[in-house]
């Protein structure tokens, strides 16, 4: 073979396939699982009920957890980190979700999900009304891990218009109300589509919140952790 053969054409060959070898493309049975390797293997043994934190599956969730801020509708910080939980079906099932939304051009941007029981009391000593905050005698489906609240950004990151910030209780807010522009119906009609599509049930007063109707879970009264190694709520 003439040197210049081997230098354009099998040495190139050869470092490809070398480069194969040393880090192999596999198959991923659950591709989401895209934080580390290490935590996609971790994530598979997890039962369904197990509560995970989003993120550690799919890095393209926003996060605005407003309840660890003072910025919502109680002024209060309720949480003690802003992290977002949820059980691993429910996970799993919004993940889908993100990926039907993220072809479209859009992100999840999470507001909430997991709410410690004790934090649904306080809601409801400040807003006793079962349209906008859940009965926490009966429990509300985010402290089972099975509700979240979000929005759609698109790809510089700015929240859709959904014709009223999250947490405005009134009728604004309500998935009926449609004097409003036809932009922001349409927004509210793609984030409810394909919500829905995966699982999701929405609420008819709160365009930003949306309950698994597949499955439902116990209440939970376990705080947010802070400490980053901590992966799941348990
Ligand atoms: C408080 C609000 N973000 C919310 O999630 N409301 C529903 C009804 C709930 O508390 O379950
Ligand atoms: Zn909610």
């Amino acid at each position: 073979m003439k040197p210049i053969n081997f230098i354009f054409v099998l040495l190139p060959i050869t470092i490809f396939i070398s480069i194969q070898a040393l880090f192999p493309i596999t198959e991923n049975a659950s591709p989401h699982l895209s934080y580390t390797k290490e935590d996609s293997l971790y994530y598979e043994t997890l039962h369904d009920t197990a509560m995970v934190e989003l993120i550690r599956y799919d890095s393209d969730f926003m996060l605005d957890i407003k309840y660890a801020t003072k910025d919502n509708f109680t002024k209060q910080v309720l949480y003690d980190c802003p992290r977002a939980f949820l059980r691993k079906k429910v996970a799993k099932d919004l993940l889908n979700a993100h990926k039907e939304f993220k072809k479209l051009g859009y992100r999840i941007k999470i507001f909430d999900g997991y709410r410690p029981h004790s934090v649904q009391f306080k809601m409801w000593d400040l807003t006793p009304d079962k349209r906008y905050v859940g009965n926490p005698y009966k429990g509300s489906m985010h402290n089972r891990g099975c509700a979240v609240d979000l929005t759609l950004v698109d790809n510089n990151g700015k929240e859709l218009d959904m014709g009223t910030p999250y947490d405005f209780f009134g009728e604004e807010a309500h998935i009926t109300y449609n004097k409003l522009p036809e932009q922001v119906l349409s927004n509210r009609r793609v984030l409810k589509q394909v919500l829905e599509k995966n699982g999701f049930r929405a609420l008819s007063t709160e365009w930003w919140h949306f309950s698994y109707n597949r499955n439902v879970y116990n209440i939970l009264n376990i705080p947010i952790p802070c400490q980053q190694e901590v992966r799941e709520i348990k």
